[in-house]
Formats: structure tokens, sequence, C-alpha cells
């Protein structure tokens, strides 16, 4: 039933219409400015009306979706913080203390917390978003990640509160994860996807010694030797390899995609569920900014492949969603040269030719 959904959904994803971006793009050239002299800006704000297919879309609804999970490869040693991390910051981001909390106030974005894979019972918790597909993923480097079910699962979920999220208004919607222990995955994600040796596509994620780097490189190298993953069955790819919450995000940009609405994405782990989702339906990738390019090793590899180039590059490596919710920002400022800036027969200024 999930993998009919998740078909479904995907089929549903066009392809942008390179009409709606020429369009918009007419109005950026008549503004007074040199022309293209906005750069960046007047790409995200074309590319915004191309998604909505509406030349006077606003950006008014903003929403940070973070999906929170463990994972059972932290057996191995691979991050620098304990598993408790997890659960604790998913308290934080409940309280409004998370540095994510403090971006998504700066942009005027909403934080939505899921608790799609957490080892922790969240019973009393209010805020948080249930969707609980279970208490963790199991180990890659010994055995399947997850269920092929629980793969599922976890990329409907995702898939819901995109669709959830959009009839409540939501305008862009930004990626955001927890999960200690989930720049493993994410980088024997990348490893399958883009056909790179593990070592290119590692980093050191929350800081991991020389030693637990190697060791991080090994666990990966053992697991894709032991699964020997078929990057044309993308699902089975998440399944073996895991992270639950890498498995909401591919649903949320794939339900986001579906209906039109642009994602942006953060760094590493939300760049490996892009890489998912557009094994599952290339056409997605239209859908989606890289908003940073973070300072995780690898991650440039994973934006090349999927054709992306990054709005920053300011040397962040938190997650979260923070990279995304500064991308917002831009997306915003993007808009508003576009709606707010005179033409030059608005402002009686001489253009090129006159
Ligand atoms: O988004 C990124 O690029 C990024 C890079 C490195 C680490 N992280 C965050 O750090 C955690 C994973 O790091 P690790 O070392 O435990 O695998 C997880 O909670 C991520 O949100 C995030
Ligand atoms: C404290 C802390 C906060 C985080 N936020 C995202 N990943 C994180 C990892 C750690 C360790």
């Amino acid at each position: 039933m999930n993998s009919a959904i998740i078909q479904e959904t995907a089929s549903r994803i066009q392809p942008l219409n390179p009409a709606w971006r020429a369009q918009a793009q007419a109005r950026l050239d008549r503004l007074t400015k040199p022309q293209g002299s906005l750069g960046r800006l007047e790409e995200l704000a074309a590319w915004y009306v191309a998604v909505r297919e509406d030349l006077k879309s606003s950006l008014k609804k903003k929403v940070v979706m973070i999906f929170a999970a463990d994972h059972g490869v932290v057996a191995e040693g691979v991050s620098a913080y304990p598993q408790d991390v997890t659960f604790q910051m998913v308290a934080n981001f409940l309280q409004g203390g998370a540095g994510i909390n403090v971006l998504a106030r700066h942009v005027g974005a909403e934080v939505q917390v899921v608790d799609i894979g957490v080892k922790y019972d969240f019973s009393g918790f209010s805020g948080l978003i249930s969707r609980k597909v279970a208490f963790g993923s199991r180990n890659l480097a010994q055995e399947a990640a997850l269920s092929r079910a629980e793969a599922e699962a976890a990329i409907n979920v995702g898939i819901e509160l995109a669709q959830e999220n959009i009839a409540a208004g939501a305008d862009v919607l930004a990626t955001g994860e927890m999960g200690i222990g989930n720049t493993t995955p994410a980088a024997a994600l990348a490893a399958v996807f883009t056909g790179e040796p593990a070592a290119t596509v590692t980093g050191r994620g929350t800081g991991v010694d020389d030693a637990g780097y190697r060791r991080k490189v090994e666990v990966i190298e053992r697991a894709l030797a032991l699964h020997q993953p078929d990057p044309r069955d993308p699902v089975e790819v998440l399944a073996k390899l895991g992270g639950l919450e890498i498995g909401g995000l591919t649903g949320l940009i794939l339900g986001a995609a579906a209906a039109r609405r642009p994602v942006l994405l953060d760094g590493f782990i939300a760049t490996a569920a892009a890489l998912v989702a557009a094994r599952l339906c290339p056409a997605v990738s239209d859908y989606l900014k890289a908003a940073h390019r973070s300072a995780e090793f690898g991650h440039q590899v994973m934006l090349a492949s999927l054709g992306l180039r990054p709005l920053l590059d300011l040397d962040l490596r938190l997650g979260e969603g923070t990279g995304a919710a500064l991308g917002i920002n831009l997306l915003e400022v993007g808009l508003k040269i576009y709606h707010e800036m005179a033409t030059f027969a608005e402002a009686g200024v001489s253009g090129k030719d006159s």
C-alpha cells in the first residue's frame, strides 16, 4: 500500500515548464538594474514562479520540518556524541532553544518536529508530531538497517506530512533532521548513488577523531560489501543502509514536488534523501534548491550529482535545517526584488537601448 502511494506521488511530479521561468525573467529584466545583476536572487525568484506557476506568487507560510531518528550503527563508534543527544535535542527543539529555533524565528518560519524513529518514549511530550516507524534503525554494518516495509512507511510519513502542510497553506518547505550517527547512512547512500568510493563521500560528522574517521569509512565499506545495494531500486538501498529520518525527508521532497511546492535542502543528510528521491523520480530536482554547501566532506560530490549549486557556503555542519532556514531568507529577498522593484518605465530610468 505504501509502495503504491510512493509510486503514485512520484508519477505526479512534472518537470518545470520553462515558459514560467522565462516570463518571470522577462519581468526581472524590466526592473531598474543592469540585466542579470541580481544574479542568483533573480534565479530564486524565477524558480519560485515556475514552481508555483503563478506570476503573482507570494511567499507567506514557511515551514522547517525536522525529522528525528536514531541509528543502530552508532554501536560501531562512528559519532563523536552519545545516542541520547538525539532525544535530548528533540526536547531542546520543542523548548525553542536549538540553533534551528533561533534561525527559524529570524526568518519567520514555523518549526515542526517529527519523531519518525527516535529510540525514546516521548509519551507526555507536547508539541511533537509522533509518527514513529521504529525505535531507531538497526546496525547497517551487520544487517539491513530497515525492512523494506519500514523504509516505505518512513517515506510515506514524509509524503503525508508534506500534503498536510500544503493543505494548511505552506508555500515552502525546508528540510531538517536530527539523528546521532546519521552521517554514516547518508555517506553510504551517497556512495551508492554517486558511484564514488566511501572515502570520497565520508566526512567527520559531529567531529570524530582520526581513528573514528577510519572506523567510519571501514564500516561503510563493510556495509556496502555486505548488502551490495542496487541503485536501480532506491527504496531497497534506503532500507539496507537506513535512516528513518532520511526516509521521511525523501517523502517530504516527493510530496512537496508532486504538489508544486519548492523545497530548500539543508546539508549532507538532506542531500542523501534528495538522492533517493531523484532516483525515484529524476524530475524532483527541479523543485529543489541547495541552501548551502555543508562543511561535511563529500557534500559537494552529492550536490554535483544532483546538478545543484549551493546558495551559501558558510562552513555550517549542524544540520537541523539551519542552512535551509537561511535559504528561506534569500528566497524571500529574491521574491521581494521581483515584486517590489520599479521597472525602467515606472521609474523613468533610461534602459540599455533607449
Ligand atoms: O547537515 C549537515 O551537513 C551535517 C553534517 C554533520 C553533522 N550533522 C548533524 O550531526 C548529526 C550526525 O552526525 P554524526 O557524527 O553523529 O553522524 C545529526 O544530528 C546531523 O543533524 C549535520
Ligand atoms: C549537540 C548537538 C546538536 C545537534 N543538532 C544536530 N545534530 C546535532 C548533534 C549534536 C551533538
